[in-house]
């Protein structure tokens, strides 16, 4: 009885300690309530809130179940739909108009909680700090994106590029089917590595590389997190095994970042003590980063944040597009040849390398890559959280509450493009895209937060499917739509990208 009495103490005790605590938190909840209830939206239960709707346990159905949702209030008219994940309550923006005024906004910078599983990765880097901190970095980094240093990458993204052709010459020598995506993924972990750090992981000659592997279960369980609300309680994260196998991974990633600046900035040093040149290939956004440690912007930890951010960004992202890219190409013989003669113009059948002037003269591949983005966008969703009440296309939008923004739902919704499921690279030609608002295709993001690699992937992939165009053919045997999209972290393919691949007679 004495205990039950010292139990009620105590948590009265607790409630009048933290009353104020309790008090406002109950009150900004009750204030999200009460300005989401004005948005239109599919009718939520206490707790499973939305999730009724969709099996969140296979994942290969999620997409087409979002997508018929979405266009559901589109149709209706709607720009912004509330949706609730489970006990969490969410703004989804369904319209281009909407879209633009969101990503446009400066106020609306700050990422959604459910960046959070990236934190102990990324820290706050470019991708996941905000306020002054990301201001100040997005100028200390933007010049790290000059075209000059972007067209200096060019002879890395040239380099991989052919060691990638080597790889896989031994399926058309065979005629055996392949699945492209790991091949494609570890040339792009290559790329990224050798162009951030001035590094190189070697990932297309040694495929059992510890940091590819722990990046690759990092992006799988991170995305396990997002989706399954019961995961952020940590006592669960921990005992469904997921935490500690994150935290192994994490480690390991970590470890090799650290190592490799460490080495660098120790190169830096003797550098600028001028011990030794150093070639150019190694001219990396790394040794920018090290220039602003010199002068006392960034420390070791700040360095360590946006080289894991651009690693985390910048490879499964082009890897899945290029990989799509492939897999659509595969699938349309003539789009292919139209590629292939534009490759043959600019190189006439050499095997040179790639310079700036060729990738500006690729209009066509231009075209393709784009609409392979407007239909398998790499990232899966952007997330913000609204930190000050603002008012957005007259709706009104509470402190507190979360926008997710889902590129899927504007890139194949049939309002906006006509046969939004066939690939058509004439979706992108002047005429198309003049006809249409310019916020229909985000692949990239759009506004202050957009990718800052953009241009940076661009290049990437126009210099690595030209290529590619340069020596084989490729065809599928597998239907179209077989390979559904997985929304993990970085969009993926059910079946990654199983294809056959065969010398270009024509061109040897
Ligand atoms: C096809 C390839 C790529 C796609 C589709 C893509 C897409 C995106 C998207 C959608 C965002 C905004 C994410 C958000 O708001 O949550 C973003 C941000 C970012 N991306 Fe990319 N990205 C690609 C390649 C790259 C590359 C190659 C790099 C670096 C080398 C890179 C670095 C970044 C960084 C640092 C940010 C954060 C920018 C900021 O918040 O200021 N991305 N990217």
């Amino acid at each position: 009885m004495q205990f039950l009495y010292l139990a009620i103490i105590f948590i009265l005790g607790l409630l009048i300690f933290y009353y104020k605590l309790i008090y406002n938190s109950i009150r900004d909840r009750l204030r999200i309530y009460h300005y989401l209830s004005k948005f239109d939206g599919p009718l939520a239960f206490p707790l499973v809130g939305n999730l009724y709707l969709v099996n969140i346990f296979d994942i290969s159905k999620l997409v087409d179940q979002v997508l018929n949702l979405a266009w559901y209030y589109c149709n209706k008219g709607c720009g912004i739909v509330q949706l609730w994940i489970g006990p969490v309550p969410m703004l989804a923006v369904v319209n281009p108009i909407h879209a633009k005024e969101i990503l446009e906004s400066n106020e609306v910078i700050t990422k959604a909680d459910e960046y959070e599983i990236l934190f102990p990765w990324l820290g706050r880097g470019l991708l996941t700090s905000t306020g002054d901190k990301w201001r100040q970095r997005r100028k200390m980094l933007t010049p790290a994106f000059h075209f000059k240093v972007l067209n200096d990458f060019l002879s890395v993204h040239d380099y991989q590029a052919k060691v990638f052709l080597d790889q896989i010459k031994q399926f058309a020598d065979s005629g055996e089917e392949v699945d492209l995506f790991p091949y494609i993924k570890r040339m792009a972990l290559d790329i990224i590595c050798e162009t951030s750090m001035g590094a190189t992981v070697d990932a297309q000659n040694n495929h059992d590389h510890q940091y590819v592997e722990s990046v690759r279960r990092l992006s799988e369980i991170g995305f396990l997190w997002i989706i399954y609300p019961w995961l952020k309680i940590k006592p669960i994260w921990y005992l469904s095994g997921y935490g500690a196998e994150y935290d192994r991974h994490l480690k390991i990633v970590l470890d090799f970042t650290r190592n490799v600046i460490e080495e660098k900035w120790t190169e830096y040093q003797q550098y600028q003590l001028g011990a030794e040149k150093k070639d150019k290939r190694s001219m990396a956004f790394l040794d920018l980063l090290l220039q602003l440690r010199s002068e006392g912007l960034m420390n070791e930890e700040d360095i360590r944040e946006e080289v894991d951010t651009f690693m985390f960004e910048g490879h499964d992202t082009t890897a899945a597009s290029m990989g799509w890219t492939l897999w659509c190409m595969a699938h349309n013989p003539e789009i292919q040849e139209k590629v292939i003669e534009e490759v043959d113009r600019i190189f006439g059948g050499s095997d040179r390398d790639c310079t700036n002037e060729d990738l500006k003269q690729m209009k066509y591949l231009e075209k393709c890559l784009k609409e392979s983005l407007r239909m398998f966008p790499p990232v899966p969703f952007f997330g913000r959280k609204v930190e000050k009440d603002v008012v957005i296309h007259g709706n009104f939008l509470p402190k507190g509450v979360r926008i997710i923004l889902v590129p899927l739902v504007l890139q194949r919704n049939p309002l906006l493009f006509e046969n939004p499921n066939v690939y058509d690279p004439e979706n992108f030609s002047e005429e198309k895209m003049s006809n249409r608002h310019a916020y229909s295709d985000v692949p990239f993001s759009a506004g202050p937060r957009n990718c800052i690699g953009q241009k940076f992937a661009m290049m990437e992939e126009k210099a690595v499917i030209s290529w590619f165009f340069r020596k084989y053919r490729i065809r599928a045997n597998v239907a179209f739509e077989d390979a559904k999209i997985l929304p993990e972290i970085i969009m993926k393919s059910s079946l990654g990208f199983p294809v056959t691949i065969t010398h270009r007679m024509d061109n040897k």
